[in-house]
């Protein structure tokens, strides 16, 4: 089926996972607004969008997903939501909101960025589920749409190489199963599923050999080679499948380079 003329809010954009998920929402019809803290990445990326797919079907808001409450100096000093004004702005200049895929998303184990890692991956999917549920729901004015949040492999087996991150994916699996329970959601004609991918070529995987991002890098090494490495544009046909199959809700999509696509359950 295709996504013609829905409009998709998709985290982590400028690069990696992010970039493909917007690449086959795009080749499918839909109009993408890119997030991204890395502004000059995501410029980039905006850049070469436009080029594929025209300038009126793409735009680029930078925005931390950890950061949401900022003081701002604007008609005196206040605290304004940038990840809420991010949303709505994009649902504003796309003319709706359909589809949201939570997908930022970083590692870090020790010290000086556990906490980071929490922060980005916990917190800033949890307030972008919670914002896409605020600007989809039939009862708050929305016409309905799906959230995907993006989780890992990691998130469903033990991670010895980083018990922080797998502790955050898991936290994202539990909190959008839950949410998935919740007959409310559905009645307001919002779907929430998972996407668990194993390893895929992008700048995380490429850092894992930094010792400041994981422990114990040569175990991920050893489970890589078992479990192979994904493009990032067949991550994005699971992705893709989540978004497009309407009776999906509450699925936990898991996908792997020697394993392939497997439905999980509890
Ligand atoms: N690459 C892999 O093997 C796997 C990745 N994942 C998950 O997929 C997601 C994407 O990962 P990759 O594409 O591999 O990483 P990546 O490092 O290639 O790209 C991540 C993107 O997110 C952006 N980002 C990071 N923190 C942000 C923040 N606070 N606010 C806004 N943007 C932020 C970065 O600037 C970057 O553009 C992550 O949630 C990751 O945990 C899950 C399973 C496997
Ligand atoms: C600190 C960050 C970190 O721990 C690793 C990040 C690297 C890649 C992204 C991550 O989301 C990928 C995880 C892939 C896991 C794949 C499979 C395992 O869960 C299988 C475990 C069972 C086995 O030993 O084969």
């Amino acid at each position: 089926m295709s996504s013609t003329g829905k409009v998709a809010i998709v985290t982590g954009a400028a690069q990696g996972l992010g970039k493909a998920f917007c690449d086959i929402l795009l080749k499918n019809g839909a109009k993408v607004g890119l997030v991204d803290f890395n502004s000059e990445l995501g410029q980039k990326t905006l850049a070469e969008f436009e080029q594929k797919y025209g300038q009126n079907r793409v735009m680029f808001v930078k925005c931390d997903v950890s950061n949401s409450k900022q003081l701002s100096a604007y008609k005196g000093i206040q605290c304004i939501d940038l990840y809420k004004q991010t949303f709505e702005a994009i649902k504003h200049k796309l003319g709706g909101l359909d589809i949201v895929i939570n997908n930022a998303g970083v590692g870090g184990e020790m010290e000086d960025t556990w906490e980071r890692t929490v922060d980005i991956n916990v917190k800033g999917t949890i307030k972008g589920t919670m914002l896409g549920m605020e600007l989809m729901r039939k009862d708050k004015g929305g016409n309905g749409g799906v959230i995907v949040n993006v989780a890992s492999m990691a998130g469903i087996n033990p991670n010895p190489c980083g018990p922080v991150y797998a502790a955050t994916k898991s936290a994202i699996i539990m909190y959008s199963q839950s949410w998935s329970k919740n007959p409310e959601l559905a009645q307001n004609g919002v779907r929430i599923n998972v996407l668990a991918p194993a390893f895929a070529d992008t700048a995380l995987v490429k850092a894992m050999g930094d010792t400041n991002t994981m422990h114990a890098p040569a175990i991920a090494r050893v489970i890589m080679q078992r479990v192979g490495i994904m493009t990032p544009e067949t991550v994005a046909e699971a992705l893709y499948e989540l978004v497009d199959d309407q009776n999906k809700t509450g699925a936990i999509l898991k996908i792997a380079q020697t394993t392939g696509k497997e439905y999980h359950t509890y």
